[in-house]
């Protein structure tokens, strides 16, 4: 990446906040991922040296015990690249990190600490608003290696991500998707660890068409499932696609008539970094050009039948592009998410796992009712009729008591974040 300019140090204090992320969402190996509201936080302070080897790193919570806590620490690793890259002169700094985000786990802990370092730069050089986080997302997209944990790190909620360039120069660019309302997410999280390079090491380099074929079908159907606007029924037998026409048993959240806006707050101000087109509600970031949706994706049939909530997430969320080649470096992350989907829980493995990520539709749920007495492991059941409270809450029972073999006795454990709309958020200050 060119130097930006010759950047100076516009304030004396950072505090930067990123989300935890949930990639390779499904079938979208490297390309979708979801924010999650579970954070890690960092403040950072220009010390008076110019060494930045007099860096000093004060970590709270996660890693703790494990991180560096010298210039070797991936978040001042970050901070000095993306310096470099602005051209802001080296300054020693204090970090002092609050983690929360369970690292080598598949929640994008790597990603979210490299946007933490290239934010505080970026925040220190005074960029702001859409400028700040397109040079964030490009540079810590680079860092990385690859953009599906490092886009909803920064702009929240789904996004779609892809690579243009070759080896010498590789672009990175995103898509950002506000997620409807009725969608909730659950994070089971193993007592073990898994690094993203040992399960990118078992990754094959082709694939069978066939799987190829599912994963792109698949893909294509996700927006359908989780994104606020665009309503969905399913097609059965031969008819004619009428784009555009209501069908009964699509699933569209009021919000999708509304204007819909993403306010990040970044050193007390108001950014705005969506564009929604009315219809889709898809929203443009970065460096993306011509891939607003048009249209709102229905397709009808005269013979239709509707493919409610809960499975079109199921069908939304196969793939068989990389999770059953990492399975055997995560056995019981395996059988957790065979069972939960077993049970009608759309779930699939977090990033390049260990963690298990569960999605269910709040609204839409006929398909799983059946009114009777239920055992905790047979096909989910929830009162249509009941509030979407309390349909979360027993969504939240029965996904609780189909992992509780894994619970038991061990420190396997759940989270019920809710989806981040706001991506990275941070704060300067001129006063020490
Ligand atoms: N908050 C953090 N601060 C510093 N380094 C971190 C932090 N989180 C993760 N890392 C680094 O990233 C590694 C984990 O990255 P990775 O294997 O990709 O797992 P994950 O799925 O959590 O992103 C850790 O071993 C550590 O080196
Ligand atoms: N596409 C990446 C995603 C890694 O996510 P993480 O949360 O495990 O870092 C991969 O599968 O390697």
């Amino acid at each position: 990446m060119n130097t930006l300019h010759d950047a100076t140090y516009t304030c004396q204090t950072v505090s930067v906040s990123v989300p935890a992320t949930s990639a390779n969402l499904g079938p979208g190996f490297d390309t979708l991922g979801l924010a999650l509201d579970y954070r890690d936080h960092a403040t950072f302070t220009l010390l008076n040296s110019q060494n930045p080897a007099d860096v000093q790193v004060i970590i709270e919570g996660e890693g703790a015990q494990s991180l560096p806590t010298d210039a070797s620490h991936l978040v001042i690793r970050a901070f000095y690249q993306a310096c470099d890259a602005l051209g802001l002169p080296k300054r020693a700094v204090r970090l002092e990190a609050h983690n929360t985000i369970p690292q080598s786990r598949g929640l994008g802990s790597s990603a979210e600490a490299i946007v933490t370092g290239v934010t505080a730069a970026a925040a220190f050089a005074g960029l702001t608003g859409e400028q700040a986080k397109d040079f964030i997302f490009e540079l810590a997209a680079r860092i990385e290696g690859h953009p599906d944990n490092v886009a909803p790190a920064v702009y929240g909620a789904l996004t779609a991500s892809w690579v243009t360039g070759d080896a010498s120069e590789q672009h990175y660019h995103t898509v950002r998707y506000p997620v409807r309302a009725a969608i909730h997410a659950w994070v089971i999280i193993p007592d073990y660890q898994l690094s993203t390079k040992a399960a990118r090491e078992a990754l094959p380099h082709d694939v069978p068409r066939a799987d190829a074929l599912l994963n792109v079908s698949r893909a294509t159907l996700l927006p359908a499932a989780l994104v606020d606007g665009i309503a969905y029924t399913s097609t059965i037998g031969a008819g004619i696609s009428t784009t555009g026409a209501k069908p009964t048993g699509a699933c569209d959240s009021p919000a999708a008539q509304q204007q819909s806006e993403t306010t990040n707050i970044e050193g007390g101000q108001a950014e705005t970094a969506s564009v929604d087109d009315g219809q889709a509600g898809i929203v443009q970031t970065n460096a993306v050009q011509a891939h607003r949706s048009q249209t709102t994706a229905v397709q009808t049939n005269a013979a239709q039948t509707a493919l409610p909530g809960q499975d079109l997430l199921l069908a939304a969320t196969e793939d068989t592009l990389h999770q059953r080649y990492r399975s055997s470096l995560m056995q019981p992350s395996w059988d957790v998410m065979q069972a939960l989907r077993q049970a009608g829980f759309a779930s699939t493995i977090s990033g390049a796992g260990p963690c298990v990520l569960v999605l269910f539709n709040s609204t839409d749920n006929a398909e799983i009712t059946d009114g009777a007495e239920i055992a905790d492991n047979a096909v989910i059941a929830v009162d249509t009729n009941s509030s979407v409270d309390a349909q979360v809450d027993e969504a939240d029972r029965r996904i609780r008591a189909i992992i509780e073999p894994w619970l038991h006795n061990s420190e396997w454990r759940v989270i019920h974040p809710a989806i981040d709309e706001h991506g990275v958020m941070w704060q300067c200050t001129k006063e020490a």
